[in-house]
């Protein structure tokens, strides 16, 4: 590895959100495969202990504790006698399938240890973006934690197509944080932090600290480590951060080995620092937890309007449309370049948009009638990209 962890950049450590760290009293920890497992592969025992050991220490202090767990996959493969990561959906389904009853069972004899009792739930992607499910899935959890019972979550990966899946629990893990209102989301892999990039490179250094999007600027992040067993390297746990930390939710990165330290708010791992400006809860779902049934794309007036000086989305501003959405559905606003800028929810299905297009609300109004003067996505209703 490059520049050793610590150093220079450590006494730039900012007291106020490591603060905020150790007194976090609801914590969403998330463990990733690779820090699970043997080298040959299946689960590895000791690290599963010394893991429910740190949490089972935060338990004992009374603070409620999350444990998002990948690893299902990973632990079906030697019961299989599967040498590798299968990379046909059927395959994985089937090992995680076996792995996830192995990998429940560890943790439940753990926690144990600590007199303490697990709650497998597996989730998919429906069950976190779906309101109504998600509102469930917060009951379940709500209800787990107020028993004193410790959730542990995963994707329930038997059941999720290729189309819906998350494959890697890291922004399953920041949504979940937001489900729950954490006030910490800790995500542990077998590196010891976000590096500048490859961190098997002399030349790669440790980002102790990311304040904002800036601190992200100029960085390598790549994909999957060499365990063969993670998915998503660091691009889906940069992802996961800044989904957290824009919910208000600050977040450490860091080793499955490290997790006692950061805990203590020892500056070790990246610290991503949560932002200012709280989105509503509805607003957070809309960006982060909705699929985009269509999209609409805006002249650069309409792109000014409603990105610049955050206004409704009215027709005269839309050239096209694509998709088959109804009114209340989820549409990305697209640039003339077809970047989404924004999304919303429309007022409009898809069928009625082409006649309006390009007129204004009035001349609509005047032709088809008062319920024509709306909006097309009403700036409430929306949120920027
Ligand atoms: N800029 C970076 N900083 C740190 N790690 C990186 C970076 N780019 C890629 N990686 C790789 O990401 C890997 C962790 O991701 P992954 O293998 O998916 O783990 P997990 O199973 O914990 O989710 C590391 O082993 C590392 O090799
Ligand atoms: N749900 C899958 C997680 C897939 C996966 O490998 O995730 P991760 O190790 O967090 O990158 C499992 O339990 O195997």
């Amino acid at each position: 590895m490059g520049t050793p962890p610590g150093g220079a950049s450590v006494t730039t450590q900012n007291g106020r959100v490591r603060d905020a760290v150790t007194t976090a009293r609801r914590v969403v920890v998330k463990i990733g495969s690779s820090s699970l497992t043997t080298a040959t592969g299946g689960l590895a025992d000791e690290r599963v202990d010394t893991l429910v050991d740190t949490l089972g220490r935060l338990t004992a202090e009374g603070r409620e504790v999350v444990l998002v767990s990948s690893g299902a996959i990973a632990a079906g493969l030697a019961p299989l006698g599967l040498s590798r990561r299968p990379r046909d959906l059927a395959t994985q389904q089937a090992a995680a399938s076996v792995g996830q009853g192995l990998l429940i069972g560890r943790y439940a004899a753990s926690f144990a240890r600590h007199g303490r009792t697990v709650g497998q739930v597996l989730l998919t992607v429906d069950d976190v973006t779906r309101r109504a499910h998600y509102r469930n899935a917060y009951r379940t959890l709500r209800k787990l934690l107020d028993l004193r019972a410790v959730p542990i979550v995963n994707e329930n990966d038997t059941v999720a197509t290729q189309e819906i899946r998350f494959g890697d629990n890291d922004r399953l893990a920041a949504l979940v944080a937001a489900l729950v209102h954490a006030d910490l989301l800790v995500l542990l892999s077998d590196v010891d932090a976000l590096w500048t990039g490859d961190p098997t490179r002399p030349d790669s250094t440790r980002i102790a600290e990311v304040r904002d999007d800036t601190d992200l600027a100029g960085i390598t992040i790549g994909g999957a480590g060499r365990s063969g067993v993670g998915t998503g390297g660091m691009v889906t746990k940069v992802e996961a951060a800044r989904i957290a930390t824009g919910f208000g939710i600050p977040v450490v990165l860091t080793a499955a080995d490290l997790a006692a330290p950061a805990l203590a708010g020892e500056p070790v791992g990246t610290l991503f620092h949560p932002q200012q400006r709280r989105p509503t809860a509805r607003l957070f779902w809309l960006a982060h937890a909705t699929s985009p049934r269509g999209r609409l794309h805006l002249d650069p007036g309409a792109v000014a309007a409603v990105v610049g000086r955050r206004k409704s989305l009215l027709p005269a501003g839309i050239t096209a449309v694509d998709g088959t959405f109804t009114a209340g559905d989820p549409v990305d606003l697209v640039d003339t370049a077809g970047a989404s800028v924004a999304r919303g929810l429309v007022n409009y299905d898809a069928v009625e948009l082409p006649g309006l297009l390009g007129r204004s609300t009035s001349e609509l109004a005047a032709a088809l009638g008062p319920a024509y003067e709306r909006e097309v996505v009403h700036r409430d209703d929306l949120v920027l990209l």
